[in-house]
């Protein structure tokens, strides 16, 4: 298996989920998220594994989960916006077609502001977005191969951009 056809990193909030679902209904291909996976195989939801393990755990099941998915999916892969943070999954991520989904900080704060469901933005989210980017950027400009602006653009335009940026054909 040659692994997927497109990865979709970058912060929280910036659509990974939703254009990769896009995407992969687009290119005739199934979806996978880690953060779902992770879910599944604990049995609980993402803000519990931080309330009840702690994020260090949460990382190690997410440094797992991008491994094997990986390994065994061909369609679109989306990860979590924090899984680049791990220096061998940034190393796994150079041999694919990784594309990284970009926001500015008003956008990030109306796509995640009130939701509750990212343990990491619950209290004072404007300046723990910023903070995150600024510790972020550069890993997710490093391990990407084509960086795609989604401010003002809709999700079906930005999965338009997407297919653009790394020359896909649809099915
Ligand atoms: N291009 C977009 N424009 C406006 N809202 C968007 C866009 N992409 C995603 N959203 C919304 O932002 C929120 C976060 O999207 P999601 O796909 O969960 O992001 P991620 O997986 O990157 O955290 C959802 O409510 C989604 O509907
Ligand atoms: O950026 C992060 O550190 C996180 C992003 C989340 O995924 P999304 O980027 O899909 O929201 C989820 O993995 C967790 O809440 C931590
Ligand atoms: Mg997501």
């Amino acid at each position: 298996m040659s692994g997927p056809l497109i990865v979709l990193i970058g912060p929280m909030g910036v659509g990974k989920s939703t254009v990769g679902a896009l995407l992969a209904e687009r290119l005739g291909t199934a979806f996978r998220d880690t953060d779902a996976d992770i879910v599944v195989a604990q049995g609980r939801e993402i803000a519990d594994i931080f309330l009840e393990d702690g994020e260090p755990v949460f990382r190690e099941f997410e440094r797992q989960a991008v491994r094997t998915a990986v390994a065994e999916h061909d369609g679109v892969l989306a990860l979590g916006g924090g899984a680049i943070l791990d220096g061998s999954t940034r190393a796994l991520l150079a041999a694919h077609p990784v594309v990284y989904l970009s926001m500015d900080v008003e956008e990030a704060v109306k796509r995640t502001g009130l939701n509750h469901a990212r343990p990491l933005l619950l209290v004072n989210p404007r300046k723990q977005w910023r903070e995150l980017m600024d510790a972020r950027r550069q890993l997710y400009e490093e391990v990407a191969r084509a960086v795609v602006a989604t401010d003002d653009r809709t999700p079906e335009e930005v999965a338009e951009a997407v297919l653009d940026a790394l020359e896909l054909k649809e099915a």
